[in-house]
């Protein structure tokens, strides 16, 4: 059998501050997902969420235990691992073609190549005839598409997702959604989805891991059995809403005030 695409094995993350001050992020926190997987993190401000992406990324490596990817112990940057962050990545000196080509160009291709494979993506995130255009002439949702075009294009094998859809308002999200439901379908990455938003995880995930408040740990974990391809409308069924509110029964014993 194939070793899990990530795998956390009872890893603990410890800040300290210039002060002196220590904060344990993480604690005894264990987590596989399987190649091909999507799995979301939902868990109570503060309980080391973002942590734990960035330890797999290797910007963060942990204090104690261990992390993983595709059987290796993270060591470093590993260019089979894309990003999708809340605020956006995109430069806003160069125009949307520019801006997805950049992956590319930086790992070597050639830029006209690279520039061709863009046009490419550009048009599969539905912004054709946009191609030109600069950051600052576009909305949210369509600075998003081209977030997502510009991390798809490197066809990551792993892909880290902090909480990247968070600004936008309801119905551009759900449309995001189900673009990025589209996209990895076609190739499924190995995904880790932080967010907030129980129903979004549910909406994308195989599988949703709750957290503890800080210093977090698993507190359970729901494997979500809805059919794909998964469509926003999926969230009025019954076995939706089911999951909904056991996950936020489980989030809301953490929540307290
Ligand atoms: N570089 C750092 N230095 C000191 N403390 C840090 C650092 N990064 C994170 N922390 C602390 O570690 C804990 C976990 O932070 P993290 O950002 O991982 O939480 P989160 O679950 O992603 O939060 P949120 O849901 O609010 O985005 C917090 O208490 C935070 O203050």
């Amino acid at each position: 059998m194939n070793a899990p695409a990530i795998e956390l094995s009872n890893v603990s993350r410890k800040f300290v501050s210039p002060e002196g001050k220590v904060t344990l992020a993480l604690r005894d926190f264990s987590l596989q997902v399987r190649e091909g997987e999507f799995c979301a993190i939902v868990g109570p401000t503060g309980c080391g969420k973002s942590t734990t992406l960035g330890m797999i990324t290797g910007l963060n490596p942990p204090s104690s235990g261990s992390v993983k990817v595709f059987g290796k112990p993270v060591t470093g940057i590993d260019p089979r691992i894309g990003f999708v962050f809340q605020a956006d990545a995109v430069f806003p000196w160069k125009n949307v073609l520019d801006n997805v080509a950049s992956g590319p160009i930086f790992r070597g291709l050639d830029p006209s190549a690279a520039r061709d494979k863009a046009a490419d993506w550009v048009h599969r995130v539905g912004l054709a005839g946009f191609e030109h255009h600069y950051p600052h002439q576009l909305s949210g949702g369509m600075r998003k598409r081209v977030a997502l075009a510009q991390t798809f294009i490197n066809e990551p094998a792993i892909l880290l997702m902090d909480e990247p859809f968070s600004a936008l308002d309801v119905q551009t999200r759900a449309m995001m959604q189900e673009e990025l439901l589209g996209l990895w379908s076609e190739r499924k990455a190995s995904v880790v989805f932080v967010t907030h938003d129980i129903d979004e995880a549910i909406t994308l995930a195989d599988r949703v891991v709750v957290l503890t408040k800080g210093p977090g740990s698993v507190k359970s974990v729901y494997d979500i059995p809805l059919p794909r391809p998964r469509a926003a409308e999926a969230r009025y069924t019954a076995e939706f809403i089911e999951l909904s509110r056991q996950i936020w029964a489980d989030l809301k014993a953490e929540v307290t005030i």
